[in-house]
């Protein structure tokens, strides 16, 4: 089953075509990354599938629906984690949890979720006492707290260190495992390659090479997804 189908997607912002075409297919259960570098689309494509942008053009399913017009319904089956999430400084963990909880008709327990991401001991600290690593685990959390089929990640592991960034690693290996569909959008090549099953490399709100990351490594004739942007990149300008 395809948990997400996305034809021929267009944005644009005034003269500026941010999403230019774009084609893919997650199947259920699968983790896929969106990846390229700044300004390629990746957002825009993301805030479309969420139905927080309306689409100038093309069609997107997810679960079956129409983000743009079902939002509401999509809303108790997709999690997601964006770039300018915050919450106020003040708000204690466990008050966070129990609020995003709060906002869905069937969601997980949250004291399994805060348990599960090593948040208990955290429980009564607040939001803005958290280090960088800690906070971008709690927004994890709070994805997941809805219980969803979907999960969106944009940016995970930005502005993290190299031990948190390991650790979130894990603990998305960890969502992947539990069969949750997730979508990973990412400026690191080196993420993208160790936790999805399919890449899409945008470049200037296009597609320019899908498919698993050996499969594009071996297409390009390189060695990592990386070295496959930039050869994709060379032979399109
Ligand atoms: N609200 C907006 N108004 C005008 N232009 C926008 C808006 N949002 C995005 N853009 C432009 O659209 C293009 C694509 O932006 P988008 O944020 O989707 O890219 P991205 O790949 O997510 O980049 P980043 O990695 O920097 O977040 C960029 O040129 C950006 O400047």
């Amino acid at each position: 089953m395809e948990a997400i189908e996305v034809t021929d997607l267009r944005k644009s912002y005034g003269d500026t075509n941010a999403v230019d075409g774009v084609t893919f297919t997650v199947h259920a259960g699968q983790t896929f990354g969106i990846v390229g570098h700044n300004g390629a689309g990746k957002t825009t494509t993301v805030e479309c599938l969420l139905g927080l942008k309306r689409p100038d053009g093309g069609t997107l399913r997810v679960l079956g629906r129409d983000p743009a017009r079902e939002r509401r319904a999509l809303a108790q089956r997709i999690g997601a984690q964006l770039q300018e999430s915050a919450l106020p400084d003040r708000i204690k963990v466990v008050e966070a949890l129990r609020l995003f909880a709060s906002f869905y008709h069937r969601p997980a327990d949250w004291r399994q979720v805060m348990e599960r991401w090593s948040l208990s001991p955290l429980a009564r600290r607040a939001y803005g006492d958290l280090s960088g690593g800690q906070k971008q685990r709690l927004m994890l959390a709070l994805a997941l707290v809805g219980d969803p089929e979907v999960v969106v990640l944009d940016e995970l592991t930005t502005g993290l260190d190299p031990v948190a960034r390991r650790e979130t690693w894990r603990l998305v290996g960890d969502l992947k495992r539990s069969g949750t569909t997730v979508v990973l959008v990412s400026h690191y090549f080196d993420e993208t390659e160790a936790l999805c099953d399919k890449v899409a490399v945008f470049a200037r709100g296009r597609v320019k090479a899908m498919g698993t990351p050996d499969e594009i490594i071996a297409r390009t004739g390189t060695a990592s997804l990386e070295e496959a942007y930039f050869a994709l990149e060379g032979t399109t300008r």
